[in-house]
C-alpha cells in the first residue's frame, strides 16, 4: 500500500489481512544526518538531521522558499483518543508535521489488567492497547514513513501487573519504544514492590532482545508532587534506580532515556530553577539519552500559556541536550488532546528548536561560577545524600515503606508526606514464587534461571530451540485473536462514519471521526460567571449541542472575559454542493518577464480614498516582496490617501494600460465604493476599455470587486505573481478583442 498525499488513508486497507502483518524492523531509529551542517534553502544550519521527502513546513516558510528544516532530536507526539482507528490519521498529520515518534497512551487503569487485551475495544483517555491495535498502527506508520521518508518509532507503555506479557506482544509486533520503570508501578498504580520489580527484570530482558528504547518514570514524581521543584534530588535517584536496574539487565545505555521534565513554570523564575537541573542531569548521566518532556503539571486551559511554558521548555533542550524532545498537547490541561494540538505542539517543538539552531555557538551557560555553579553542585549533593540514605535504611524497599519518594520537602527536608507503600502490600503482593529445581522455559529472551542444561547442554544459549523456535523466531507461533467483543469493535465503530467516509458529507471533528466538536473563541463584556453562562447560551442559540466553556480568561474582572467554547454541530456539510472558485493560476516568472519585454507594460497605483495603509500594495508593487516590478513592468506608485480622479488623471497622462487601487479600509463598504466610482469615473473619460481596473486589500472578494465594475479583485494573501498574470492574461484577451 502506498499512500497519495492528496488521498485520505484507507483504515480498512490498513485492517485488511492485519492477522497475516509482519513487522519490518525491531528496535528504535534515531535521526539520521545529525551532527552534520547543512545547507537548507538560503541558510546554514548546524543541528539539523536529514529533511523529510514530504512534509507540512511552518506557515512562514512561504516567505523562506517552503523550507522545512527538521531538529537533530526525535520529536514525539503522544496520542489518546481511545479509538485507534481515528487515530491513525492524526498520525500521518502529526508525520507530516515532524513527528517520528508516536506515543500511544493507554487506556485509564489497563496497569491493573493482569493480562493482554484482545480486539480492538474503544478506550478512555487512550486506547486499550492490543495486539490487534498496535499491530494496525505500527502497519499504518509503514506507510507514513515510507510517504514522509523517514523511520517512525512507534511507543507505547510496560507497565502493570501485565508488564512482562505487554513487552513479550511489543517485542512480537516491532514495537520500538517503551516506558519501563518499577517505580511507576510501586509509587502511582499501588502494585506490589517486589513483583513491580521482578516483572521488570522480565519485561527490560525481553525489551533488550527487541532493542527498544526505554523511557522511564521519574516525570511523574514531578507531576505527583506538591511543589514539583522540591522533588528534583529524587528525580536524579529515580533516574539513576532504574538506569543501573536496567544496566544490570543488559540494557544498552543508547536505548536507556532519562524522562526529565523542567519542574516550574512561569510566573515561577522558572530558568533560573530549572536550568540548574538539567545541567546537573545531564551531567550526572552522561552517557545516557534525554528524553526531554514538556512541562504537564502546571498546565491550566490556556494553550497560550502552555505554549509559551513549552517554548521555555526548548530553551533548556537546546541550551543542555534533547535526544527525544517529547510534545506535551497544549491542550492537555483541558480535554483529551485534539488532532489541532498534537500538531501544534509538533509545530512548538520544530519552530523554537529550528529558530534556536546553533545557539550555543553564541551564547554559552555561565557552568563555573556564579549561582549556576552553586545550584549544580547543591543538586548532586542532595540526590547523592539521597542515595545514601536509601542504603542507610536498607535499600529501596525500605525507602518506600518510610515514604521517602514524593515527600513535599525539599531533601534532606521531609515533611513526612511522602507516597508510603509495603513490602507485603499493594496489587499483586504474594504472587511471587521461588522457582523449582527443575522449572524451565523454552523461551528466549529469558530472565533469571532457566536450568535448561538439566534438560539439553546444547540449548543453555537458545531454549527455544528445544520447542523449534519461540514466536520471537517464529511468529507464525503467535495466536492472533482478532475480536473478542461482537459490539465493542472497530469495525461497529467504523460503521457509524462508514457515510462520511463513503459519501460526499463531511462534518467538523477535533478527537474521533464525526464528532461533529467545533471550537468558538468569544469575548464578553461581562465578568466571568456571567460570560460563562452567557457563552452557553450563546452556543445553544447558534445550534451547537452539548455546549461546555472548556477556558475562560479574565481580560479585566468588570471590563470583560475571554471565553472559549466547545460544542457540536448536529448536521454535515454536502461537499459535493460547494461552490469552489478556482485557484487563481499562476504564470511562470520568465513568461511573464517574457511578454513584458515583447510587450512594456505601464501602471498607476495608488491607496485610494481616505486610506493611509500603503505596506500590502508596496507588497505587490516592489521588487523585494516578489513584486510585480520584477518582470519589468514600469509602476508609477502615487501613495496614500489618493482621489480616485487623481488616480485616473495619472493612468491617462502616462497612457497606463493598468490601475491598481489599493483599499484596505472597508468600514460602510467605502472600498466597494471606491471601486464603482473608478469603474464609472473610467467610462465618463472614456477610457474604460483600454484600461485594466485591479483593486486589492485585506477585506476584497474578486467576486464583489467584479460585482462594481474593477476587472478583478485580490484579497489576502495575493502575491505580485497572481496580479501580473492577471495583467498578461487580461491585456491579451483586450488586444485579441481590439
Ligand atoms: C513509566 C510509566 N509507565 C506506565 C505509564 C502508563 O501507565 P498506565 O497504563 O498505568 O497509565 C506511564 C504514564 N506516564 C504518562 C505519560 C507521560 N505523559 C509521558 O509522556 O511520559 C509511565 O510514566
Amino acid at each position: 500500500m502506498e499512500l497519495k498525499q492528496n488521498e485520505k488513508l484507507n483504515v480498512e486497507n490498513i485492517l485488511r489481512d492485519i492477522d497475516k502483518y509482519r513487522p519490518r524492523r525491531r528496535g528504535w531509529t534515531w535521526r539520521k544526518g545529525v551532527g552534520e551542517k547543512r545547507k537548507i534553502g538560503k541558510f546554514e544550519y548546524y543541528e539539523t538531521s536529514e529533511l523529510l521527502e514530504k512534509s507540512q513546513p511552518l506557515p512562514a516558510a512561504k516567505s523562506f522558499d517552503e523550507i522545512d528544516p527538521q531538529p537533530d532530536s526525535v520529536i514525539t507526539t503522544e496520542i489518546a483518543s481511545g479509538r485507534f482507528e481515528d487515530d491513525i490519521r492524526r498520525m500521518r498529520m502529526a508525520a507530516w508535521h515532524g513527528a517520528d515518534h508516536i506515543m500511544v497512551i493507554r487506556t485509564a487503569g489497563q496497569s491493573h489488567f493482569d493480562g493482554l487485551i484482545e480486539g480492538t475495544p474503544q478506550g478512555v483517555g487512550g486506547i486499550p492497547v492490543t495486539r490487534k491495535q498496535v499491530r494496525a498502527q505500527r502497519k499504518a506508520l509503514d506507510i507514513i514513513e515510507d510517504e514522509v521518508g523517514r523511520p517512525i518509532n512507534y511507543h507505547s507503555y510496560v507497565s502493570g501487573v501485565a508488564g512482562p506479557e505487554i513487552a513479550v506482544m511489543f517485542a512480537e509486533e516491532g514495537v520500538n519504544g517503551a516506558h519501563q520503570d518499577p517505580q511507576y508501578n510501586v509509587l502511582y498504580r499501588n502494585i506490589n514492590m517486589i513483583r513491580s520489580f521482578v516483572d521488570a527484570a522480565v519485561a527490560k530482558k525481553v525489551m533488550v532482545w527487541a532493542d527498544m528504547a526505554q523511557i522511564d518514570g521519574a516525570h511523574n514524581a514531578n507531576a505527583t508532587a506538591r511543589e514539583a521543584w522540591k522533588v528534583m534530588p529524587e528525580l536524579m535517584v529515580q533516574h539513576a534506580i532504574n538506569s543501573m536496574f536496567s544496566v544490570k539487565i543488559g540494557m544498552k545505555k543508547e536505548n536507556i532515556c532519562l524522562s526529565t521534565v523542567p519542574p516550574t513554570a512561569p510566573p515561577a523564575p522558572c530558568m533560573r530553577i530549572d536550568l540548574p537541573y538539567a545541567v546537573a542531569l545531564r551531567e550526572l548521566f552522561k552517557d545516557y539519552k534525554m528524553r526531554a518532556q514538556m512541562n504537564t503539571k502546571y498546565m491550566e486551559s490556556s494553550t497560550r500559556e502552555a505554549t509559551v511554558t513549552h517554548v521555555l521548555n526548548l530553551l533548556i533542550s537546546k541550551l543542555t541536550r534533547a535526544d527525544i524532545q517529547s510534545t506535551i498537547t497544549p491542550d492537555e490541561g483541558r480535554n483529551v488532546p485534539w488532532h489541532i494540538y498534537n500538531i501544534e505542539a509538533c509545530d512548538t517543538a520544530k519552530q523554537a528548536m529550528i529558530g534556536m539552531d546553533g545557539l550555543t555557538e553564541m551564547v554559552e551557560i555561565k557552568r563555573n561560577d556564579g549561582e549556576l555553579a552553586e545550584k549544580v553542585r547543591e543538586l548532586k549533593e542532595r540526590a547523592i545524600l539521597f542515595m545514601e540514605e536509601i542504603l542507610e535504611v536498607g535499600g529501596y524497599f525500605k525507602a518506600v515503606e518510610e515514604g521517602f519518594f514524593v515527600d513535599s520537602g525539599y531533601y534532606p527536608e521531609r515533611n513526612g508526606d511522602g507516597i508510603v507503600r509495603k513490602i507485603d502490600g499493594g496489587v499483586g503482593a504474594g504472587t511471587v514464587v521461588e522457582r523449582d529445581d527443575d522449572y524451565m522455559a523454552p523461551v528466549t529472551a529469558h530472565f533469571g534461571y532457566n536450568n535448561i542444561a538439566q534438560y539439553d547442554e546444547n540449548a543453555v544459549d537458545n531454549p527455544s530451540s528445544l520447542i523449534d523456535g519461540s514466536t520471537l523466531e517464529k511468529p507464525e507461533k503467535i495466536i492472533f485473536i482478532d475480536e473478542l467483543d461482537e459490539n465493542d469493535n472497530v469495525y461497529k465503530r467504523l460503521e457509524e462514519t462508514k457515510e462520511l467516509r463513503e459519501s460526499s458529507l463531511t462534518k467538523p471533528e477535533m478527537e474521533w471521526h464525526g464528532d461533529g466538536v467545533v471550537l468558538l473563541t468569544l469575548f464578553l463584556p461581562e465578568e466571568d460567571r456571567v460570560a460563562e453562562f452567557a457563552a452557553i447560551e450563546i452556543g445553544k442559540k447558534m445550534g451547537l449541542e452539548d455546549v461546555e466553556v472548556i477556558n475562560k480568561e479574565i481580560m479585566q474582572l468588570a471590563e470583560g472575559t475571554r471565553i472559549e467554547l466547545k460544542g457540536r454541530v448536529p448536521f454535515t456539510i454536502d461537499t459535493s454542493k460547494l461552490k469552489i472558485p478556482p485557484k487563481p493560476e499562476v504564470m511562470s516568472d520568465d513568461e511573464i518577464r517574457k511578454e513584458i519585454e515583447e510587450h512594456p507594460m505601464k501602471i498607476v497605483a495608488a491607496t485610494v480614498g481616505e486610506d493611509e495603509h500603503s505596506v500590502g500594495l508596496r507588497e505587490i508593487i516592489d521588487i523585494k516582496h516578489g513584486g510585480i516590478e520584477k518582470y519589468g513592468i514600469e509602476c508609477h506608485y502615487l501613495g496614500t490617501s489618493v482621489p480616485v480622479e487623481k488616480l485616473i488623471d495619472a493612468a491617462i497622462e502616462i497612457d497606463a494600460d493598468a490601475i491598481l487601487a489599493s483599499t484596505i479600509i472597508s468600514h460602510d463598504d467605502i472600498h466597494y465604493k471606491n471601486m464603482k466610482k473608478l469603474h464609472e469615473l473610467c467610462i465618463e473619460k472614456g477610457i474604460r476599455d483600454k484600461v485594466i481596473l485591479l483593486a486589492g486589500g485585506t477585506q476584497v472578494s474578486n467576486e464583489l470587486a467584479v460585482e462594481n465594475g474593477v476587472d478583478a479583485g485580490f484579497g489576502r494573501g495575493t502575491k505580485g505573481v497572481h496580479v501580473a498574470t492577471f495583467l498578461v492574461k487580461k491585456r491579451r484577451e483586450m488586444r485579441n478583442e481590439g
